[in-house]
């Protein structure tokens, strides 16, 4: 899926009138099987962006493309449709604690199948070898029949990013994919992500605290300050200089911190991040 944003401002509806727009005057063109990686300090609208092109933040000024097409100018039928063709992926995954890891991960697919295939799934899932394969690709797949409540952070990280790539999505959204995993763990989960999307051609946005991370594995580079586009550049262009400016005040983001102990749970420990 391609997407383009124009002029694109979005106020979240519980914040005060006075504070500044979450994102002002926005714009991007992302070509279809693209990935970009979005940084910039806490609170620069990077989790806000992904919720607009997730069609989850209606823009309060501007427009949103995706597929050359205004999601907001659709009837309602169409809309949903159109969000069952993208998937947004949130730093804690919205994993049922009951549920097994075979069926959390299917449910990624719900979007795309019919009321009874979906019901059937929930009850007998039937495409174990799809959820089977994508827990691979994250090194999970001997967890497959577990509860959900059974597993660590990062494990739980993993699930839901192998439930992204079970949803078939062409448009990945995904928020901070590696706040519960070690240094190791998470250069594989980036590198599985970032060579699944491309296999299958969707285009993946990923939001990310960890700097040398974002530069390594994406071709483009989004920086964001203060709700505003700060760069927009190949990663190899992307300076020092340039990381200064866009930590500015928030310096301490960028300095490197202990690596999170392996596999931490993400409620019970507080997360050490790189760039946080
Ligand atoms: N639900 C909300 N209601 C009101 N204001 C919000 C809401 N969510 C975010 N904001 C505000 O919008 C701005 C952008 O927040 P956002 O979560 O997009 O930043 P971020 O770059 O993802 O931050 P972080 O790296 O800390 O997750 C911040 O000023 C934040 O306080």
């Amino acid at each position: 899926m391609k997407l383009r944003l124009t002029n694109a401002t979005v106020r979240h509806p519980a914040a005060r009138t006075s504070a500044p727009a979450a994102l002002r005057g926005l714009g991007l063109a992302v070509a279809q099987g693209e990935q970009v990686a979005v940084i910039g300090p806490s609170g620069a609208g990077k989790t806000t962006l992904l919720h607009l092109l997730a069609c989850a933040q209606r823009p309060a000024a501007g427009s949103l493309q995706l597929d050359d097409t205004d999601p907001w100018a659709l009837p309602r039928g169409a809309l949903e449709r159109l969000r069952g063709r993208l998937f947004l992926a949130p730093q804690v995954p919205p994993l049922p604690p009951r549920q097994r890891v075979v069926t959390a991960v299917l449910a990624g697919r719900l979007p795309h199948e019919s009321l009874w295939a979906s019901v059937r799934s929930l009850v007998l899932p039937t495409d174990t070898a799809l959820a089977e394969h994508a827990l691979a690709r994250f090194d999970v797949a001997d967890k497959l029949f577990d509860r959900v409540d059974r597993l660590s952070g990062g494990e739980r990280q993993r699930v839901g990013l192998a439930r992204a790539l079970a949803s078939q999505a062409s448009l990945l959204l995904v928020d901070e994919p590696l706040s519960a995993l070690d240094p190791a763990r998470a250069q594989q989960a980036l590198a599985s992500l970032t060579q699944a999307a491309r296999e299958r051609g969707a285009t993946l946005i990923a939001t990310l605290h960890q700097v040398d991370m974002a530069l390594r594995h994406f071709p483009r580079v989004i920086g964001l300050r203060g709700g505003a586009l700060a760069f927009d550049l190949p990663s190899a262009q992307v300076t020092p200089a340039l990381l200064h400016q866009l930590y500015a005040q928030h310096l301490e983001e960028l300095a490197p911190t202990a690596p999170p102990a392996p596999d931490a749970p993400v409620a019970a420990a507080p997360v050490p991040m790189q760039c946080r």
